[in-house]
C-alpha cells in the first residue's frame, strides 16, 4: 500500500494475522498517534519506556519500528483534515498500533476521532483493566481489593452518532415521523418543542460478540465472574437486552463452563434441602414471588424446574462452584457496590455509555485516570489500538507535567498482546519500583505528602531506571 503523508519505517515489517493468530515480526512496524493536549508530552515519556523495556528484555534481536500516524489537531493544522483516510489504512494494514488521547469539543464541531477509528476498524471490545499498584494514593480503605476488568462495547449504544438537534429541519422530520407513526411514544416527550434527540442502538451481535469475548477471557484468565452491567429496568429493550441476549449466550456457548447467579441459587438451595419442593425453592430466589401473578409464578416455577433437570448431573453437588459466575446487576447501584464491596467485582461486560463512566469511576480507587490504561480490540481480525483512560487535559498540555502512566501501561498491555511478555512484566516492574520509591507525578504526589514530585518525562526515566531494581 502506498502513503503519501505516513513514513514507513524502514527496517521494518508489518504484524500479520493467520489462522486466527497474530503473527509478530521481531521488528514490527507500529503506528502511533501522538495524540493532542498532554498527548505529546505523555507519547515523548511512553515511547522511551517502551523502547527500554524492548531492549532490556531481548538485546538486538527485537526492536519496534515506531511509525507516526495522523489524527486530530496535528493532523488538522499539518493537512486539513482531522482524520486522514490514510490514517485508517495504516491501521488496518500494520494491524496493531498506539494512540494518545485526542480532543472532542462538546455541544458541536466534529464527532469524536476516537470513536470514529474503533468504529472504522470494528474494534468492538473496550478493554480497561482496574488494578492496584502498591503505594499509589487511593481515597478508599482497602484499594487493593480492586481488581476489575472492563468488557465496555465499543461500536454502538449512543455513540453510534445518531443525533438530532433541536431547531434543525432534520430534528423536526424526525419529530413529525414520530409524530406520523408512533403518536403514543410522540406524547410521551415531555417539550416536544424545544427537544432534542439521541438514539441508542444495541443489537443481538454487537452484544453477543462482547459478551462472548468477556466470557472466553474470563476463563482463559481462570477469572471468577463475568457481571453484566446494564440500566435495563428504564432502558428495556435496549440494556435490558443486552442483559438477557447476554446470558443467553452464556449458556449456550459455555454451558459446561459457566453458572448463572440464579443458576447457582437454585443448585444450592437444593444441595442445603435435598427434599425442598420446586415452589419452595421458586420462593427462596424470587423475592415478593407469592405476590407475583400467578403466571409470573409459574415462570419462576418452570425456571427451578428446568435448571433442576438440566444442570443437576453436570454443576449439582457444588460442581458448579468451580465454575465461572455468569451475574448482573444495575448500573446505578454497581457504582455504589464497586466501592463498598469491591471483593464481588471482577470483569465487567457492559454497553458502551456505562462503561464510559465506569472506567474512570474505577480508577479513581486505584490512582486516577493517570495510570488507567486501555485497549480497543478486534478479537477476529486481531485489529487492535491501545489507548489511555483519560482525555487530553488541555490545561497541562505541554507542561511536561501529567503523569504517562495510562499510556504507558497501554503499551505494556500491546506488547502482552505482542506476546512480548518479558518487555511486559519489565515496564510493570519499573512501574512498581518508580512508585514505591515515591517517585510520582502531581497526581500522586499531591496525595502523598512524603514524595518527590517529578515530571512527566521524568516518571518515564524513573520507570526505566527501576527495570534494572
Ligand atoms: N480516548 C480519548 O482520546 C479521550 C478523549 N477525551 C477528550 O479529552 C478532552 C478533555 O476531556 P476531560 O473530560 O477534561 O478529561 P481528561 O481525561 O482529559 O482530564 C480530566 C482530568 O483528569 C486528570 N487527568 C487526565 N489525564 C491525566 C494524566 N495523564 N495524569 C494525571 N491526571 C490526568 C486531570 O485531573 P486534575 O484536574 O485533577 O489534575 C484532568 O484535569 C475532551 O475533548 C474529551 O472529549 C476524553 C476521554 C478519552
Ligand atoms: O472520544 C472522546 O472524546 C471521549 C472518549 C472517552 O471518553 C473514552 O474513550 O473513554
Ligand atoms: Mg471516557
Amino acid at each position: 500500500m502506498t502513503y503519501q503523508l505516513i513514513q514507513i519505517p524502514q527496517g521494518g515489517e508489518a504484524i500479520r494475522f493467520a489462522e486466527g493468530r497474530l503473527q509478530v515480526p521481531d521488528n514490527p512496524i507500529i503506528p502511533y498517534v501522538e495524540g493532542d493536549g498532554t498527548g505529546r508530552d505523555i507519547w515523548r515519556a511512553a515511547v522511551r519506556v517502551f523502547d527500554a523495556a524492548v531492549a532490556r528484555a531481548y538485546g538486538s534481536r527485537r526492536k519496534i519500528f515506531w511509525m507516526e500516524v495522523y489524527a486530530g489537531e496535528k493532523s488538522f493544522r499539518q493537512f486539513n483534515t482531522w482524520l486522514p483516510d490514510e490514517t485508517l489504512r495504516a491501521f488496518e494494514e500494520f494491524r496493531v498500533g498506539i494512540k494518545g488521547p485526542l480532543t472532542t469539543p462538546i455541544g458541536g464541531g466534529i464527532r469524536s476521532l476516537n470513536v470514529a477509528l474503533r468504529k472504522a476498524l470494528d474494534l468492538y471490545v473496550c478493554l480497561r483493566p482496574v488494578r492496584y499498584f502498591k503505594g499509589v494514593p487511593s481515597p478508599v480503605r482497602q484499594p487493593e481489593l480492586v481488581d476489575m476488568v472492563i468488557f465496555r462495547e465499543n461500536t454502538e449504544d449512543i455513540y453510534t452518532g445518531i443525533e438530532f438537534q433541536h431547531g434543525t429541519p432534520e430534528a423536526e422530520r424526525f419529530k413529525a415521523l414520530l409524530r406520523e407513526h408512533f403518536p403514543d411514544q410522540f406524547a410521551k416527550i415531555r417539550f416536544p418543542e424545544t427537544a432534542g434527540f439521541s438514539l441508542k442502538p444495541i443489537s443481538v451481535q454487537g452484544t453477543e460478540r462482547l459478551v462472548r469475548a468477556a466470557v472466553r477471557w474470563a476463563l482463559e484468565n481462570r477469572r471468577r465472574s463475568v457481571t453484566l452491567v446494564h440500566k435495563g429496568n428504564i432502558m428495556k429493550f435496549t440494556e435490558g437486552a443486552f442483559r438477557d441476549w447476554g446470558y443467553a449466550l452464556a449458556k449456550r456457548e459455555f454451558r459446561h463452563q459457566i453458572v448463572t447467579e440464579r443458576e447457582s441459587w437454585i443448585l444450592a438451595n437444593r444441595e442445603q434441602n435435598p427434599d425442598l419442593s420446586i415452589e419452595e425453592n421458586a420462593r427462596l430466589i424470587e423475592p415478593g414471588y407469592d405476590m407475583l401473578p400467578p403466571e409470573q409464578q409459574a415462570k419462576v416455577r418452570a425456571e427451578v424446574e428446568d435448571t433442576l433437570a438440566t444442570l443437576w448431573s453436570t454443576h449439582g453437588n457444588g460442581q458448579w462452584k468451580r465454575l465461572l459466575l455468569v451475574k448482573d446487576t444495575i448500573a446505578d447501584v454497581t457504582f455504589q457496590h464497586v466501592l463498598t464491596r469491591p471483593r464481588d467485582f471482577d470483569v465487567l461486560a457492559t454497553p458502551n455509555l456505562n462503561g464510559d463512566y465506569l472506567s474512570d469511576a474505577l480508577a479513581a480507587q486505584v490512582g486516577g485516570i493517570g495510570i488507567a490504561p486501555g485497549a480497543n480490540i478486534n478479537f477476529e481480525s486481531g485489529h487492535a489500538i491501545f489507548e489511555a483512560t483519560h482525555g487530553t487535559a488541555p490545561k497541562y498540555a505541554d507542561l511536561d507535567k501529567v503523569n504517562p502512566g495510562s499510556v504507558i501501561l497501554s503499551g505494556e498491555m500491546m506488547l502482552r498482546f505482542l506476546g512480548w511478555h518479558e518487555a511486559a512484566d519489565l515496564i510493570i516492574k519499573g512501574m512498581e519500583g518508580a512508585i514505591a520509591a515515591r517517585t510520582v507525578t502531581y497526581d500522586f504526589a499531591r496525595l502523598m505528602p512524603d514524595a518527590t514530585e517529578v515530571r512527566c518525562s521524568e516518571f518515564g526515566d524513573a520507570i526505566i531506571r527501576h527495570m534494572d531494581d
